[in-house]
């Protein structure tokens, strides 16, 4: 039996995308879902995303990381999917759809930008772990570390693999783990913020992360930085729209960037 895939990035942020809106795909199969992600013996991805109708929402976003569990939100992998929801023809340009963390409102732009409506988020907290670190959840957990000028001049110098591993695994987090991202100051809080972030249930470097972006520049409004911030990942620029609250939270957070099909076809996994 052959499964029918569409593959997609965001700003390198890779995934499986699978139009499940017959609802068939058996999403208790985890290491079928591994298996599908690996970069050697399946297609490769950073996760697997369903795409299925709802009786309420334009369609409902179903996210798995991939290690083939299922997690918390996914902010490239849900720009991606409205991508694909317009490829399908299930909206035009706008969309309303759930996903874990709640309803999320979204939109493409005519140069295929895809802005999504991001959860309000509550005040950054001091993190548990690290001088200066702050958390923050964006839909997913994340723990934002600026990087100090004794650790290196350059993002790009910066062991994150061994460091993000480090925190992601610390005790303060558990049990559920945490995304790790790290943060070049720019010189000028206009200019892009370089971050580069270690994701939870990839247990690797990925190229961008969307959720974790936004709590980089929710964080980076505490350093100086006004909406829009704009991101820089190793896979390419996104941007984060936001309003602080009187409490200290942040409402009306949109994250902006391409989200991109690469291409499709059959798999027998
Ligand atoms: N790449 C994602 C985050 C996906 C979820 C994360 N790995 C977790 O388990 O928290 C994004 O773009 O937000």
């Amino acid at each position: 039996m052959t499964l029918a895939f569409h593959k997609y990035q965001g700003t390198g942020n890779d995934f499986v995308i699978l139009d499940d809106r017959a609802a068939q795909f058996d999403t208790a199969d985890h290491a079928r879902i591994a298996r599908l992600c690996h970069r050697r013996f399946g297609i490769g991805a950073d996760g697997l995303m369903l795409l299925r109708n709802h009786a309420s929402y334009d369609f409902e976003m179903v996210y798995f990381n991939a290690d083939g569990r299922p997690s918390t939100m996914c902010g490239n992998g849900g720009r991606c999917l409205v991508a694909f929801a317009k490829y399908l023809g299930v909206i035009t340009d706008e969309a309303y759809f759930l996903a874990v963390d709640g309803p999320h409102a979204a939109r493409v732009e005519a140069d295929g930008t895809v802005r999504l409506k991001m959860i309000d988020a509550a005040a950054l907290q001091p993190a548990e772990v690290g001088e200066g670190a702050v958390f923050v959840h964006t839909g997913s957990p994340h723990h934002v570390h600026f990087l100090a000028a004794e650790e290196g001049h350059t993002l790009a110098e910066f062991d994150v693999h061994s460091a993000g591993h480090a925190i992601r695994y610390d005790p303060a987090y558990d049990p559920a783990g945490v995304n790790v991202n790290f943060v070049e100051v720019p010189a000028d809080p206009a200019h892009p913020w370089p971050v580069r972030t270690y994701e939870r249930g990839v247990e690797a470097e990925t190229l961008s992360c969307g959720t974790g972006v936004t709590a980089v520049a929710l964080a980076a409004s505490q350093r100086g930085a006004a909406s829009p911030v704009r991101l820089q990942t190793p896979g390419g620029l996104l941007e984060v729209a936001f309003q602080t609250q009187p409490g200290g939270g942040f409402a009306n957070v949109w994250l902006s960037g391409p989200a991109v099909r690469v291409f499709g076809g059959e798999i027998s996994l």
